[in-house]
């Protein structure tokens, strides 16, 4: 058996029993950047035809893994084959004509593109384009047909949600013929709806003898579609099971070496004055939904969270909060003093001097500055405080650098370095970065977006823990999560957005996960309980 659905790059042939069979194994792998051994002699053995999960503290050297698999990375020591014959990989474009193919965690499509030019996109050959595009759209009507695809080629990038651009990457990995898919942290950007499509593909893929690689932070995804897994903790293989013979709270434990506990519990007190309100509040939203007639109180001494599938307001309700955009009609009030309304707003900076702390849903757009240290972005947005510049200007380079550490130290933020640029820092180690930032004040109101996402579970618990104790403390927590457990496991009260609406709001005591769901499908309150 030959591939078929490679484009033109070498036919590369498919041991006849593919389940048989080891598609990619390393042995000895070592990866080392500066003082940190993020590989340390890794090895791993990808059965042919299987799924197979890697799971691991945050920075525990998975991405490292992933990335000299697929060519991105030059090991310094070890070795690789694929499909029991030893290659080294100079490039992707290596691994590609191997048939290994990656989707990445931040997709690389270019958003002004279609999904057909994106996907022929440096494959085009010399053939003329017209006949080019015209070829690449028949192998890929193919290609949807066989695997169940369904995506608009001729939509540009840019307008797709998430899970469909994820799907265009696994398209076009299949295009350039992989046999071999690596998805680093397919599911966390998406929604859980979108996460079971995704699933549903990945055991398509492998119903037909492809053989699919992926990290998750989610233990209850590993247990639901892998075939085996592969546990990590700082730059070492520390397990490798078959999943029918482990458990979620076993890999758990595996990963973080001793058990995870909460540390604390929500207090019995229910809520306080009102910290901030939303009166009837619309704005538009250029092609999204933006928000209609949004009025809610959210208390000191109290979290609400707010679900949703993602697209239904949740980021326009946190830019209007947090100064980042117009309020059309209504008006917000934050400590009793109106913030937004239609003729004006507050802008972020005296929000913050307010007493407004905001970790934003997406770090890497807006949370952090990736050329800069760690050191100087936790001063990000603070950097005219007394704390850290003397009459605004100067900063206190002393006070900055101890600030630091003392954030890494709380927050557990590996490698205990902040003089490295926030790029040096794995996903996971940005968030706790940011949130140590805002939390850093004790602020009034603190305003969060995704708090956990694409962090491991010990720091899971570890920011869950923060938000109840910053709740306790008497303050309001306002949370946007995609994530039901991690609403339920916080909230006070839950409220549900759908179409740039709230469709109710539930104590959590109330809030079940079929209510939840129905409500975020646009039910009301009173249809869903
Ligand atoms: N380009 C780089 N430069 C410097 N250090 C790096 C680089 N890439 C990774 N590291 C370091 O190597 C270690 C492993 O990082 P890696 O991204 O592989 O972890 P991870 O397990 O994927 O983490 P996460 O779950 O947070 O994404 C970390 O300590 C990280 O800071």
């Amino acid at each position: 058996m030959h591939r078929s659905d490679s484009p033109g790059g070498t036919a590369v042939p498919v041991a006849p029993d593919a389940t048989s069979d080891v598609a990619i194994e390393a042995k000895s792998l070592s990866k080392r950047f500066g003082d940190v051994q993020a590989n340390d002699a890794v090895s791993l053995s990808v059965q042919g035809g299987t799924v197979h999960g890697i799971v691991g503290e945050n920075g525990a050297g998975k991405s490292t893994l992933l990335k000299m698999l697929f060519g991105f990375y030059r090991p310094d020591g070890g070795t690789l084959s694929v499909r029991g014959r030893p290659v080294t990989f100079h490039s992707p474009a290596d691994a590609m004509a191997v048939g290994v193919g990656m989707v990445h965690q931040h997709f690389m499509l270019v958003e002004p593109f279609t999904v057909l030019e994106n996907i022929i996109l440096g494959v085009e050959g010399g053939r003329r384009l017209d006949r080019a595009m015209a070829a690449a759209r028949e192998n890929l009507h193919a290609l949807e047909q066989r695997f169940g695809f369904d995506i608009p080629l001729d939509v540009p990038v840019a307008g797709l949600p998430v899970g469909v651009r994820q799907r265009a990457e696994i398209l076009k990995a299949l295009y350039r013929g992989a046999d071999i898919l690596i998805l680093d942290e397919p599911t966390a950007v998406l929604t859980p709806q979108e996460s079971d499509q995704l699933f549903a593909l990945i055991r398509e893929l492998k119903g037909q003898g492809k053989t699919v690689l992926f990290v998750t932070h989610k233990l209850d995804e590993i247990m639901a579609v892998t075939d085996r897994v592969t546990v990590m903790r700082a730059g070492r293989v520390v397990a490798d099971l078959e999943t029918v013979a482990t458990s979620a709270d076993a890999l758990a434990e595996a990963m973080v070496g001793t058990r995870v506990t909460r540390a604390v519990v929500a207090d019995e007190t229910h809520g306080g004055a009102v910290r901030l309100s939303l009166e009837n509040v619309s704005c538009a939203s250029g092609s999204a939904r933006g928000l209609h007639d949004v009025s809610f109180d959210l208390h000191d001494h109290e979290v609400l969270g707010i679900a949703g599938v993602a697209g239904n307001g949740q980021t326009e309700l946190l830019e209007v909060i947090t100064g980042l955009r117009a309020v059309d009609q209504g008006r917000v009030l934050f400590s009793d003093v109106e913030i937004a309304g239609p003729s004006g707003g507050t802008d972020p900076v005296a929000l913050r001097r307010m007493g407004m702390a905001h970790v934003p849903e997406d770090r890497l757009k807006t949370g952090v500055v990736e050329s800069m240290t760690a050191r100087e972005n936790i001063i990000l947005g603070y950097q005219r405080e007394e704390d850290v510049s003397a009459g605004g200007t100067l900063l206190k380079r002393g006070d900055i650098a101890a600030m630091a550490d003392r954030m890494f130290a709380a927050q557990d933020v590996r490698p205990r370095n902040p003089g490295l640029p926030i790029g040096a820092f794995s996903g996971g180690n940005q968030q706790k970065i940011v949130i140590a930032r805002e939390l850093a004040r004790q602020p009034a109101l603190l305003v969060i977006g995704q708090p956990t996402r694409g962090v491991d579970i010990g720091a899971v618990t570890r920011i869950h823990d923060q938000i109840i104790a910053l709740r306790n403390a008497g303050r309001a927590v306002l949370v946007v999560s995609a994530d039901l457990d991690e609403l339920i496991a916080i909230s006070d009260r839950i409220a549900v957005m759908a179409e740039g609406r709230i469709t109710g709001i539930l104590p959590v005591n109330r809030a079940e996960e079929k209510t939840l769901g129905l409500m975020m499908a646009g039910r009301s309150m009173e249809t869903a309980l």
